[in-house]
């Protein structure tokens, strides 16, 4: 039987991770990886708009705001919103290592409820490597980026190839992704080798 290891613990063998040579300057604005996510897309109406910057080394910091239409109970926002934002933080690293990677697995801590119209202050940075594995972590905080800690995380993400989506999404924005030049080109950002 093949039995697979799901800690988020960084095996032996797993190394520093490195910063591109050619990674966004610490400060820049990232922008959206495709304009349709629900995490950063800017023209996803029903998104977390989430604003993510390029830190040093291998770490990114974000910023969004919990808004009614992200609410689970009254007045709160939804854990699984939060571990979006999460996931959508730590996966903008890829920016950073110019790697292309999906989430295989996320451990999320709720520490503290967040009201909507907070401001969550995401971090997040890459703790190790092994092959096409990466090791991330990430803390949400309310209000600013030393608010006390609402939510964290430890994610494992595997990096793919641009085919990874073209062998999966829909074929309509699959085809209008790579018909659209801007998109065509923030796909070659990701990868050393496109
Ligand atoms: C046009 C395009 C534009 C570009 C857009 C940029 C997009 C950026 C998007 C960012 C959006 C935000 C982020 C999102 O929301 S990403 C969206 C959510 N994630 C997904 O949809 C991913 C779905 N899963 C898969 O497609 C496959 O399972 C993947 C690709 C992940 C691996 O299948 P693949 O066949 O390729 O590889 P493998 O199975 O040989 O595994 C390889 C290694 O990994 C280890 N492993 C795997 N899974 C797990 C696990 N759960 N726990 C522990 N370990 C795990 C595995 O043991 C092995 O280890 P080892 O034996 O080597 O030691």
């Amino acid at each position: 039987m093949n039995v697979r290891t799901t800690s988020l613990t960084p095996p032996a063998g797993a190394i520093a991770p490195v910063r591109h040579p050619d990674a966004p300057a610490p400060g820049e604005l990232l922008g959206a990886h495709y304009d349709q996510c629900f995490g950063c897309g800017e023209a996803q109406p029903h998104g977390l708009h989430l604003a993510t910057r390029a830190g040093e080394g291998v770490s990114v910091t974000a910023r969004f705001t919990v808004k009614a239409a992200h609410q689970g109970a009254p007045g709160l926002a939804h854990g699984g919103v939060l571990a979006a934002a999460l996931d959508e933080t730590m996966g903008a690293l890829g920016w950073l290592l110019r790697v292309i990677a999906v989430t295989g697995r996320l451990e999320t801590d709720f520490v503290r409820p967040v009201p909507v119209d907070t401001d969550l202050y995401l971090d997040a940075h890459v703790v190790a490597v092994r092959g096409r594995k990466i090791y991330s972590t990430a803390t949400g905080r309310i209000g600013g980026p030393d608010g006390p800690v609402a939510v964290r995380a430890d994610a494992l993400f595997i990096e793919v190839k641009v085919d990874h989506f073209i062998a999966n999404g829909r074929p309509e924005e699959i085809n209008a992704a790579l018909s659209d030049p801007d998109q065509v080109k923030v796909a070659r950002a990701f990868e050393v080798n496109p």
